[in-house]
């Protein structure tokens, strides 16, 4: 199971790098990796284990997160209200934008990340809708439309992919600008 030793911190040039497309069918290795990279999230979710093991609650976990460079991401967004199901839980893999919208989307706290252990405030603006297409361990391609929230956590996990980091996109003059029509929630 993945603990914060596990995973890398700003600085790690991994989180630099352009992740490896992935190989199908899964190898052992990569299926061990879709399943650990979800496990953290299902841990780190449940109040008493994310005590126990000392995790921070996540959303998203990339590959290149826990030191692996491939085009690999868990996403687990919790539903909005309790028992609910997940808005979205995948394993994405070699996942695409295939479509944005061209109305942008921020959280109102601005974003932190698993990898940045300082909060660097600010907004992230990014797109508020989204086509993603992305293949699952099994190999099945999906295509799916996202808003909001959904949406932007698989921007920020498809940004590690790319090696860019949610701070790259905070307006260096004024943090706390967002482009016009940009659409704020929390
Ligand atoms: C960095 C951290 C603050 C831990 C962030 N969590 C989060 O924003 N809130 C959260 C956590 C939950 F478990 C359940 C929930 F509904 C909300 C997060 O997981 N990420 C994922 C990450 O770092 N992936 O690489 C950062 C988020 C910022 C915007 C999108 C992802
Ligand atoms: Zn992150």
């Amino acid at each position: 199971m993945f603990l914060m030793k596990d995973i890398t911190r700003d600085g790690n040039p991994v989180l630099r790098k352009r992740a490896a497309k992935v190989e199908f069918p899964l190898s052992d290795e990569d299926r061990e990796l879709a399943r650990k990279l979800m496990e953290y999230l299902e841990v780190s979710q449940d109040p008493e284990l994310c005590k126990k093991y000392g995790l921070r609650a996540g959303v998203g976990l990339a590959a290149p997160q826990v030191g692996v460079s491939k085009q690999m991401a868990s996403v687990l967004v919790p539903p909005e209200e309790e028992g609910g199901k997940p808005l979205f839980k995948d394993v994405i893999i070699n996942p695409v934008i295939v479509s944005e919208s061209v109305q942008y989307g921020a959280l109102t706290e601005g974003e932190g990340c698993l990898s940045v252990d300082e909060d660097i405030p600010g907004y992230v603006p990014r797109h508020d809708r989204i086509t993603l297409k992305y293949t699952d361990v099994d190999g099945n391609e999906h295509k799916v439309r996202l808003k909001h929230y959904p949406a932007i956590v698989c921007q920020h996990e498809i940004d590690h992919l790319k090696g860019v980091l949610f701070y790259d996109h905070i307006n260096k003059d004024d943090p706390f600008e967002a482009p016009e029509g940009t659409v704020m929630f929390s």
